[in-house]
């Protein structure tokens, strides 16, 4: 099944940590009216929900078991986007500290990811049929969820900008957001490509611009590609 057909606009954003990727695709899916997937808060989701069954996270089999069952829901309207496990809200559980420090062997489980990425397609399809289109973003929509998207675009940031980003968030200092980032974005790199752009993927890089200019930069590629389309 190919997302792109019957005129749904598939817009998919792939980068490292800190290059604006959710906050951007938030306000992009906003302006355009479409609905909105944050698919790294699926992996973070899996991480919270295995840690907190007491699934010990390098039992492979038990994780990737855990990734096509559990009762995952994610509210996609991008003004307010959601995350639940049965009919517990997590959106705040999953940007601790130990849940970011644990992701990257939830996502580097190739069962997960297969699970996932299923699960991810399912939910593209029909946030757009419902709302004519899905911004979603992560680490591989460009290249393995979603290559044949209307629009495909690589964020980049410089790594001193996108560690000030998160330390700014996190209340923390630069050296120590500096291993939590570098090291995640190094580990994430195992499986999926993200540093440099797959051929046809437009980059925008927002190390030099603030908030508004990188949704602007966001919505010109789209009206681009849109055109192209
Ligand atoms: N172009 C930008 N300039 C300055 N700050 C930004 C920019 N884009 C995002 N931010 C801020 O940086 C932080 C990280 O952005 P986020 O969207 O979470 O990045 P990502 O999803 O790529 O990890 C957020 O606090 C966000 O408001
Ligand atoms: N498409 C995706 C999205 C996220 N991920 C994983 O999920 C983690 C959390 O993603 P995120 O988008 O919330 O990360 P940040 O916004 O904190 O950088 C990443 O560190 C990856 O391990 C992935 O493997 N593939």
């Amino acid at each position: 099944m190919s997302l792109a057909e019957d005129g749904l606009l598939i817009v998919a954003i792939d980068g490292p940590s800190g290059t604006g990727k959710s906050s951007v695709s938030k306000a992009v899916a906003t302006a355009l009216g479409i609905g909105y997937l944050d698919t790294g808060a699926m992996y973070r989701a899996l991480t919270w929900w295995c840690v907190d069954r007491g699934i010990d996270l390098h039992d492979r089999s038990a994780v990737a078991r855990e990734a096509q069952t559990f009762p995952l829901a994610m509210g996609t309207d991008p003004a307010a986007p959601t995350v639940q496990v049965g009919d517990r809200d997590i959106a705040a559980a999953i940007r601790t500290p130990s849940v970011s420090a644990a992701v990257s062997d939830v996502a580097t489980n190739l069962g997960v990811r297969e699970q996932l990425i299923r699960r991810q397609r399912e939910l593209m399809a029909r946030v757009a049929a419902e709302t004519g289109g899905v911004v979603a973003e992560g680490r591989d929509i460009t290249t393995v969820v979603a290559p044949d998207a209307t629009v495909r675009i690589l964020m980049t940031a410089s790594e001193e900008a996108r560690i000030a980003r998160r330390a700014g968030e996190l209340a923390s200092t630069a050296a120590a957001t500096r291993a939590q980032v570098v090291d995640r974005d190094r580990r994430d790199s195992a499986v999926a490509s993200f540093m440099t752009a797959a051929d046809g993927v437009v980059t925008v890089d927002t190390s030099h611009l603030d908030f508004d200019g990188s949704v602007k930069a966001v919505l010109a590629v789209v009206d681009e590609g849109r055109g192209r389309d």
